[in-house]
């Protein structure tokens, strides 16, 4: 038995259309499923009644929609055995790019299906779980004007550059002291933080080209002492990773990282503004099981 979740909200408003075909191919090929579609982050809380209420195996939870109903689906599975996976039909995909994602619909599913399990780790803030990036500063401002952005739908991935030429107008970069697993570092004139278990953001950044969710550890992006024309220069470079060799650009590795500020700095986890500074992210090891 697979459970999906499906946010009617997320990306360019088709998700419905896409579960059709999936629900169609499940049909056809007499998979057992239950489907639970979502219109708001609260009824994914009716997820946890409808596990309890399944008495065969669950094979599979799967969410269709984004990172940020994908972030709202592994809070309610973190704990539990079942194995998560996305059928990507939001706006950025940045899980499901970094995993690797089959265009074809159909054999998509067929992998879902059939896929063997893996366990990932998960980032924690505040006792809420992140997949993928977590991102102040500069980035928390980019996410928050994306998300109110009336033409997110219509963009697609191209809103979060969108974003970024508006917020790179204003936004001013502040002091930064942050502690890495005990070990302080003070950072003048920071435009932006992102902390990483998956290499992108934003729809196709590729902020922490290493990033990965196997290895216990947190890979840190700090962009830190450029003028924003400097800014702006590196810009294309996050793109392919390149931005990670420039001057002002610093990677770092951890497990727990406290972030304090000079001024409260807005925070994203997948996309999703999760709170602001101080702030203290940790990693689990092993946290989540995942359909590769
Ligand atoms: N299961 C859900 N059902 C309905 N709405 C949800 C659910 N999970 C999250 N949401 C809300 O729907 C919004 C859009 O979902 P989501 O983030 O998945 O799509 P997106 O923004 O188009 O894609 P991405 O995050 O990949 O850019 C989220 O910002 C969140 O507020």
């Amino acid at each position: 038995m697979f459970i999906f979740v499906v946010n009617k909200n997320s990306g360019k408003g088709n998700t419905l259309k896409v579960w059709d075909e999936v629900q169609l191919y499940l049909q056809s090929k007499k998979i057992d499923y239950q489907v639970l579609v979502t219109g708001s982050k609260e009824d994914v809380l009716q997820l946890r009644t409808l596990i309890k209420n399944v008495h065969t195996k669950i094979s599979g939870v799967i969410a269709l929609g984004g990172d940020g109903t994908s972030q709202e689906v592994i809070n309610q599975l973190v704990g539990t055995e079942y194995p998560f996976s996305v059928i990507p039909t939001g706006s950025g995909n940045d899980f499901a790019r970094a995993r690797g994602v089959d265009r074809n619909l159909r054999r998509e599913v067929e992998r879902i299906i059939g896929g063997r399990q893996e366990k990932i780790d998960l980032m924690k803030v505040n006792n809420r779980y992140c997949l993928t990036v977590i991102g102040l500063g500069f980035d928390g401002m980019v996410a928050q004007v994306t998300n109110q952005m009336r033409f997110k739908k219509w963009f697609g991935s191209l809103s979060y550059i969108l974003s970024v030429f508006k917020v790179l107008r204003t936004y001013k970069p502040s002091s930064v002291r942050l502690t890495i697993d005990g070990e302080y570092i003070h950072y003048d004139k920071v435009w932006l933080i992102a902390i990483a278990n998956y290499p992108y953001y934003g729809g196709g950044m590729k902020i922490c080209p290493y990033a990965t969710s196997q290895d216990g550890l947190v890979d840190i992006c700090i962009v830190h002492g450029l003028s924003r024309w400097k800014l702006l220069l590196l810009f294309p470079s996050v793109f392919k990773g390149g931005h990670v060799k420039q001057k002002g650009v610093n990677m770092i590795q951890g497990r727990e990282i406290i972030v304090n500020s000079d001024k409260q700095l807005i925070i994203h986890g997948d996309g999703e503004i999760i709170g602001s500074t101080p702030i203290t992210i940790t990693i689990e090891k092993n946290a989540l099981n995942i359909i590769s």
